[in-house]
């Protein structure tokens, strides 16, 4: 006899034996069953009109999804299905896939046409998923789960569970690790844990040779962690990224393995791919299990009063929280695995005899870069913790006056570990929520009530990504936004690029990029709209670039931060607010400390002529020491920008 537990919000459910009983406070109050948090992982009633039905299919398809014009035909599926094509754009007569008239330009900048990764989807496509006449990658990964539910609930474990570690980073708080090991627990057999390293998507997400690394150095420690439990942790490079799913389920193959847990992605090749995969072992008769768990509120779950997914932060953040004080156990933490039988060691002694491979050559950090990084960036899940602990004690009581200020440390520096899943969201919102002197996450001090709101915005993005799915083929959030005419001029983007455009404020942030791999938020919204309302470079350019350098680069965070300074992302602005860079380094830096300490050019300049040294008086002192004149004039960028925008936006292409 088996119970039935839900991990999921999504279709599947996990069949566990009726005798295991795991010392857990997890309690599942239907069951009776020590588990993880029930409504964590309910399921919930479809947002959107195309999601699966219970039979799997979308769009009343009765199970036939409809033709989606990414994929190729369905007899060569398999081969080319893992992800979407990074063909040339069609000459088809198919208006969904026809290419956008300014293609050329992006393509030549290595925007559109990137390795591994799909052309700029055509404005017509884009808008046929606002219109819900596809299926998103999301839905794929249902359809496919719903599909093969019967026979996940039903079949038996036998050899070993795999947990399969992707950005999620850690042995604390893994919904899939901690699913994975019950599954192996209640069986009697072994959990292995697995992690694929795979240099094209390492190039097909642009990954930062800084963030290959911390990942590296985290799974040392990871893999230390998890063999004092026992629990192997086999980790292979796999030089192809669509061979991954054929590697895993040799390894499967080879260890004798049943099930492979994962948690879930949200980018659309690694949606599709999971859904692929979920079909194809319970094929071979094996069980794929694809659980939430980087949100502390699943995607897809917020629905505005009109149904529909919010596109401003503001309403949306209030129904995250309203969501949270309803479903406390969004908030509960699941436990770290248990150990492996004690003949693990000895039956699976080759496992734990493997290496941390080294990085790709193109993502391996130099000699010098190396050791700054390592010192700034100390990896894996206990420097989280340790970072987490010592923020919420010292600094997050004053993040609401200090959060702002890029020469203080008011700030948490915890993406980087969000975004290798080093630390769990969840463990992030109970901690500040701990130090307050009220359980509302709205309430209390106002420096924890904002800092939560802001760990939400990593929810806020990933929730866009999952409904605009389009966002991920190098499209604007606002389809209309595609027709604006950006620039592509070198010389301004590689003085951006180096800190040399003349404007202090914004050189001492690209030279802190450099510098850390990291960025104040503030700075990087300043950068962001520099490049695209006073340079009126394409916004992807500086979005690629930030990825390229990033050690916290997510994808979801990235594209919303750059598309929200572009004005063509979510909560948008009106697209003629434009940050003046004076003002914003006057209001930010008002003693000019930040820019000291990254432009040291200009150390002696005194006063407000920091911000602006050529107009202020300081030119002299500034040419002598090489500091660059302005490279634009900022009120006729100003004039240049707003009139793009117009035209762009009323060409109506
Ligand atoms: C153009 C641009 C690009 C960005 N790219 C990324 C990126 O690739 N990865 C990334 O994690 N963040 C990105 N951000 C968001 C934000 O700048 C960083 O999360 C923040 O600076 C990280 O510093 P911290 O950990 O000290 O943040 P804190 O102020 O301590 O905030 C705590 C956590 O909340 C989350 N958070 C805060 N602000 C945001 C935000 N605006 N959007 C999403 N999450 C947020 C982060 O996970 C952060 O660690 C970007 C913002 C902009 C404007």
């Amino acid at each position: 006899m088996f119970y039935l537990l839900r991990p999921c919000r999504l279709s599947q459910s996990i069949a566990l034996p009726h005798n295991l009983h795991p010392p857990s406070r997890y309690c599942c109050p239907v069951l009776n069953f020590t588990t993880m948090p029930a409504s964590r992982y309910a399921k919930r009633k479809p947002s959107v009109s195309n999601v699966p039905n219970s039979n799997g299919s979308v769009n009343g398809t009765n199970g036939v999804v409809k033709s989606d014009p990414d994929q190729p035909p369905p007899e060569k599926k398999r081969k080319t299905a893992l992800v979407d094509t990074p063909s040339k754009p069609s000459l088809s007569s198919d208006p969904l896939r026809e290419p956008h008239p300014f293609h050329q330009h992006a393509e030549k900048h290595g925007i559109v046409l990137r390795k591994y990764y799909p052309h700029e989807m055509s404005t017509a496509r884009a808008k046929a998923y606002n219109n819900n006449e596809l299926p998103r990658p999301i839905e794929l990964l249902k359809a496919a789960q719903a599909d093969t539910a019967k026979h996940r609930a039903n079949a038996p474990v036998m050899g070993a569970v795999v947990h399969w570690f992707k950005m999620d980073l850690r042995t604390a708080d893994n919904t899939a690790l901690f699913c994975a090991s019950q599954k192996a627990q209640a069986a009697g057999v072994p959990l292995i844990a697995l992690y694929i390293l795979s240099p094209q998507d390492f190039e097909a997400h642009l990954t930062a040779p800084v963030r290959v690394d911390f990942m590296l150095r985290t799974l040392a420690v990871m893999k230390k962690d998890l063999a004092a439990l026992d629990i192997p942790l086999w980790i292979e490079t796999v030089e192809k990224r669509r061979e991954i799913s054929d590697r895993i389920m040799e390894l499967m193959g080879e260890w004798g393995a049943s099930h492979l847990f994962a948690n879930m992605e949200y980018e659309v090749d690694e949606l599709r791919r999971d859904a692929e995969m979920t079909r194809l072992l319970a094929e071979r008769g094996l069980v794929m299990e694809v659980l939430h768990d980087t949100c502390v509120v699943p995607p897809g779950r917020l629905t505005s009063g009109s149904g529909g997914q919010y596109a401003v932060y503001t309403p949306w953040f209030r129904t995250w929280v309203r969501h949270v004080h309803e479903n406390l156990d969004l908030l509960e933490l699941v436990e770290s695995p248990t150990r492996n039988p004690e003949s693990t060691r000895q039956q699976l002694a080759h496992l734990f005899e493997c290496t941390i491979p080294p990085a790709p050559e193109n993502k391996t950090l130099g000699k010098e870069d190396r050791e700054r990084f390592r010192a700034l960036w100390p990896a894996g899940e206990h420097e989280a913790m340790k970072r987490l602990s010592k923020f919420a004690d010292q600094a997050i009581g004053k993040y609401q006056q200090n959060r702002n200020i890029p020469s203080s440390p008011g700030t948490s520096n915890l993406s980087v570990h969000f975004a290798s899943g080093t630390l769990s969201a969840r463990t992030a919102v109970r901690t500040a929520r701990s130090r307050n002197n009220t359980k509302k996450l709205d309430g209390g001090n106002e420096g924890i009530q904002t800092w939560i709101s802001e760990v939400a915005w990593r929810d806020f993005y990933k929730h866009v990504l999952v409904q605009w799915p389009y966002i991920c083929m190098n499209k604007p959030f606002k389809p209309d936004y595609a027709n604006i005419e950006w620039s592509y001029d070198m010389e301004h983007f590689n003085a951006w690029k180096e800190g040399r455009t003349g404007f202090p404020i914004v050189d001492a942030a690209m030279r802190q990029l450099r510098s850390m791999g990291w960025v104040h938020n503030r700075c990087r919204m300043i950068v962001a709209s520099f490049l695209c309302k006073d340079l009126l470079l394409d916004w992807r350019m500086g979005e690629k670039y930030f990825m390229e350098h990033l050690v916290d680069g997510d994808f979801a965070s990235n594209n919303g931060g750059w598309g929200f300074s572009a004005s063509v992302g979510v909560d948008p602005q009106p697209y003629f607010r434009i940050f003046n860079p004076l003002l914003q380094s006057e209001k930010f830096d008002p003693d000019g400390e930040y820019i000291r300490k990254w432009v040291p050019e200009l150390k002696d300049v005194k006063g407000k002529a920091i911000h602006e040294p050529y107009g202020r008086g300081a030119a002299a002192l500034a040419s002598k020491a090489g500091y660059p004149k302005p490279i634009v004039e900022h009120k006729g960028a100003r004039e240049r920008t707003l009139a793009a925008y117009k035209r762009g936006i009323d060409s109506g292409l």
